[in-house]
């Protein structure tokens, strides 16, 4: 499965996995919390944001290397965790984690994948000759401490080099296309793999998930004990919540508001950005997730504060529109309108780009 014809944006990827997709599931994967306002939002703030560019600067050539909590990686994006990629493609997680190594940037394994985090690290190793693709491991802290730390341990000894605890899921949001879908139950083959053998069950059954208001900051200082990972906290937008991570301890902020699928008419990832900027001020890393679709929101993204940003839905198209050359082709194109946007900004490195690169609307 191919697209015929080449794709030169993000968004023409959108429309080759909305032709591709069930369209139950392009709903799941499209959708958002209720009448959606923050998915637009996440977008449409990017694109009020202008960029003012330098000229004259004989920059170097742009370089885009990172190193985020000591992984390094070819650029500032990173993959977002997202479920359930076997809805997407039948290569699942394995297609997304090859392109992924291949281009070598850093991608975010979702507790919920469809394959098991050993088998996506043993993929990405291959890609890299045996090398460590430097995976990260998404986690929804569980009310079940012991199924906690049995999540921790997988992750860890598949080479997980980070957990991304996720935070804003108290409650699943309210999916309304799912509600209209009547989609509450996942098909049979696709299960998440990661739970089996867990908690004293074979089962990768997702109802053995539970998403819990009891989850609290005590359940981040147990995490702390249970693993050498480094942390980030997944879905931080107050910025008194950042303050209480950074005291915390936690090693770095996912300024997040889950694509817009979690509590509706909250703000864009990027309007809340340089509020989490100001109160933590540099004391850890900040990456940012929600609407990024172009090069230039990268650099408007890292003007404002963070360190990278990751793509959700993006890998997504990428993967159903075709499978792991779709996902190479998502991030290929970011790579190209990042190199191009840097170029046109004056700078040559992400350390470069600064706060008066960008006007606030
Ligand atoms: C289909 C889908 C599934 C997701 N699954 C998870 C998940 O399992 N865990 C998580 O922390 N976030 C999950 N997210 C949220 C993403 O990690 C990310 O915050 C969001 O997609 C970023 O916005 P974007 O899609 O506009 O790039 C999911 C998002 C989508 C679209
Ligand atoms: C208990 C199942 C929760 C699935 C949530 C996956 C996700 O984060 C998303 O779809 O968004």
């Amino acid at each position: 499965m191919s697209t015929e014809r080449p794709l030169f944006a993000i968004r023409e990827f959108e429309r080759a996995a909305r032709d591709r997709l069930d369209p139950v599931h392009h709903d799941y994967f499209a959708g958002g919390a209720q009448d959606e306002h923050t998915v637009r939002a996440n977008e449409s703030a990017f694109a009020a944001i202008n960029l003012v560019p330098r000229v004259l600067r004989g920059a170097e050539p742009p370089s885009l290397e990172v190193n985020l909590l000591g992984c390094s990686a070819t650029m500032p994006v990173l993959l977002a965790p997202t479920a359930f990629h076997r809805l997407a493609h039948p290569e699942a997680e394995l297609a997304t984690a090859r392109a992924a190594a291949a281009a070598g940037v850093i991608m975010t394994v979702a507790m919920l994948s469809t394959v098991a985090v050993e088998r996506i690290a043993e993929e990405a190793r291959a890609v890299l000759g045996g090398a460590d693709p430097g995976l990260w491991f998404q986690l929804y802290p569980q009310p079940d401490e012991e199924l906690t730390r049995a999540l921790v341990r997988r992750a860890e000894s598949a080479g997980c080099r980070a957990l991304v605890v996720t935070v804003d899921s108290a409650a699943l949001g309210r999916h309304e296309r799912n509600d209209r879908n009547d989609f509450h139950q996942l098909p049979d083959h696709v299960q998440c793999e990661n739970l089996r053998g867990l908690g004293g069950s074979d089962s990768g059954d997702v109802r053995r998930v539970t998403l819990s208001p009891e989850i609290s900051w005590r359940h981040i200082e147990k995490l702390r004990e249970m693993t050498r990972m480094p942390i980030v906290l997944k879905g931080v937008l107050h910025p008194a919540d950042a303050r209480l991570a950074v005291e915390g301890g936690v090693d770095a902020i996912f300024v997040s508001n889950h694509g817009g699928r979690q509590l509706d008419t909250t703000p864009a990832s990027i309007t809340q950005l340089p509020l989490l900027a100001e109160e933590v001020g540099g004391r850890v890393p900040l990456l940012l997730d929600g609407g990024v679709r172009r090069g230039t929101d990268v650099v408007k993204a890292l003007a404002l504060g963070a360190d990278a940003v990751a793509l959700g839905r993006p890998i997504v198209w990428g993967l159903a529109a075709d499978g792991a050359d779709g996902v190479a082709k998502v991030l290929g194109l970011m790579r190209s309108e990042l190199d191009n946007a840097l170029a046109l900004c004056g700078v040559a490195t992400p350390k470069e780009i600064t706060r008066d690169l960008v006007s606030l609307p």
